[in-house]
């Protein structure tokens, strides 16, 4: 049996998965490795297939399965309910060592599912995006000194693939950081899930003066662009943790409203002191 990863399948070619691709293709190459980039997309046309392959590095377009998932590492890049279907199709045709990932933003219906196939799988997800869709809008440094998690549990994985893969996304100059996916649906449900609804739903709240606005408006709603088919299925397998904090938010807001009522000066004064150290401590660390 060969050692290491010399071919990489993505299925799903869109933003993250294109420049995911990228990115471990520089990595290879700058480990002295060529590895070999396959994958598919179900909405390519032949105009997609020669504009990935000779802009975006991919090196093959599968369409048969046996082809597409004889890999050592399978990435699922589709939405978090179609990359969970895919698994059973994964399952019938990766070989025994392959490891398989996932981008999705949620992990834990997803490893549920792979673990109950019994595949070799730890979920992923790259703190990373835009509100463009598509490969069109891919390039690796969407990724560069971005937050990748790993969901196997409390520490990274030192051995196999798994590793390689960890070191390929250091040498992408990704920071990989590890948690169960229990953990990563906790913690992204508040500061990632409950962003973008909140964006959403200021854009819809301010609809009838979305003509007047400036700047500060289009900062504050960026994600109101963000793509409903990747978010619906976020949203699906995720709903306890983002409602909890979606009702979370609505009382602080509730509480906001009375402060502001009630001329309270000092609370609000509070409020946004704690928010631009919180502010500050993050541009400190460059994750604007
Ligand atoms: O900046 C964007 O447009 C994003 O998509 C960002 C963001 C995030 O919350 O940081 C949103 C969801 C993804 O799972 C990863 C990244």
């Amino acid at each position: 049996m060969r050692q290491g990863i010399h071919t990489i399948s993505f299925i799903g070619l869109g933003l993250i998965g294109t420049s995911l691709m990228q990115a471990l293709k520089h990595a290879g190459e700058a480990t002295g490795r060529n590895i070999e980039m396959v994958g598919f997309d179900p909405g390519f046309n032949e105009k997609d297939i020669a504009a990935i392959t000779d802009n975006f590095g991919l090196d093959r377009f599968e369409t048969d399965p046996a082809q597409l998932y004889a890999a050592d590492l399978i990435v699922l890049c589709a939405p978090v309910l179609a990359n969970i279907a895919l698994l059973e199709t994964v399952k019938q045709h990766a070989p025994a060592d392959a490891l398989i990932t996932d981008v999705s933003s949620t992990k834990a219906e997803i490893a549920t599912r792979a673990e109950k196939l019994e595949l070799n799988f730890i979920g992923m997800h790259p703190i990373a995006g835009r509100e463009q869709q598509g490969y069109c809008a891919a390039s690796p440094e969407l990724l560069c000194e971005r937050m990748v998690i790993l969901c196997s549990g409390d520490r990274l994985p030192e051995s196999g693939h798994a590793a390689e893969l960890v070191e390929l996304l250091r040498t992408a100059s990704c920071n990989v950081a590890a948690m169960s996916p229990a953990d990563h649906d906790r913690i992204y449900a508040n500061i990632s899930h409950l962003p973008q609804l909140v964006s959403t739903a200021l854009m819809q709240h301010c609809r009838d003066n979305v003509e007047h606005s400036g700047p500060g408006f289009a900062s504050a709603t960026r994600l109101a662009g963000s793509p409903w088919p990747v978010w619906c299925d976020i949203v699906r397998t995720n709903r306890d943790n983002i409602a909890d904090n979606l009702a979370a938010f609505s009382s602080l807001l509730a509480n906001l409203a009375e402060e502001v009522r009630n001329d309270n000066i000092e609370a609000l004064d509070a409020r946004f002191r704690e928010a631009n150290e919180l502010y500050q401590r993050l541009q400190e660390r460059g994750c604007s």
